[in-house]
């Protein structure tokens, strides 16, 4: 099971780079999470990497692009990136994403909404078809520290169930981002698609509410290894 999961992830990873990272590309997003970690490798063994600056999303990301070989760039200093590829924690069919599973949303968005195209890599566990379906529950929300206990009692006025996610057994308190917020993760039930937009505007309007982990109008294309071998591609 599990050694399906890798493979499945590294397929995916590998054909969304192999199909949609071009000889014109200059400017290419890396996201987080362990699907990522496959797409780092296959960008730096592209014949162009010399030419490319890898924009990161996190503390990981970095690492990815540094370890590879690529050449670190920064949001500062190309905020139009060509394309970006990244992970998700589960996929609806308007390709509405639910992310932040590894606490790296905010940068995501940011890279994600720095690109012309953003390219999801996924095993087949994450293509849920409805939001809030997934094994791991919960719309994850980063917040500012100070408004926690107020941002939790409006998600819960928003009919979710919120909870401050907690770094044990690596550590006694919550998780701190790379940008030095806490995570809330607020399960909402099953997001039905059409409902996703509305949902994330609400919750991005509560004060204190740094970004959400929903994703929506976003993602162009979405890479699914699956366990037989084969990829699922999608796009909307
Ligand atoms: O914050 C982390 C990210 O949103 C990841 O891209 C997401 O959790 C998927 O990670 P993985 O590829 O490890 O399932």
């Amino acid at each position: 099971m599990a050694d399906l999961v890798e493979k499945s992830k590294e397929l995916a990873a590998y054909a969304a780079v192999d199909d949609n990272l071009l000889s014109t590309h200059r400017v290419v997003g890396i996201g987080s999470g362990s699907t990522v970690v496959y797409v780092a490798k296959r960008v730096g063994q592209a014949s162009n990497k010399n030419e490319l600056v890898c924009i990161p999303t996190g503390f990981q990301s970095r690492q990815l692009i540094i370890n590879n070989g690529l050449r670190l760039g920064s949001p500062e200093e190309y905020p139009e990136i060509d394309i970006a590829f990244d992970g998700a924690d589960e996929i609806d069919t308007n390709l509405g994403l639910i992310k932040g599973g590894g606490a790296c949303l905010f940068q995501e968005k940011l890279v994600a909404a720095c690109s012309k195209q953003l390219v999801v890599v996924a095993d087949y566990r994450k293509d849920t078809g409805v939001l809030g379906k997934g094994w791991r529950k919960g719309v994850p929300i980063e917040v500012v520290p100070a408004a926690y206990t107020k941002v939790s009692l409006e998600l819960a006025k928003l009919g979710g169930k919120p909870v401050v996610r907690s770094g044990l057994p690596a550590k006694a308190g919550p998780v701190v981002t790379d940008n030095g917020n806490f995570i809330v993760d607020c399960d909402f039930g099953e997001i039905p698609p059409a409902k996703v937009a509305e949902l994330n505007a609400k919750i991005k309007a509560l004060v204190g509410v740094v970004e959400t982990g929903l994703f929506v109008g976003l993602a162009a294309q979405a890479y699914i290894g699956n366990a037989d071998g084969t990829i699922t591609k999608k796009t909307v």
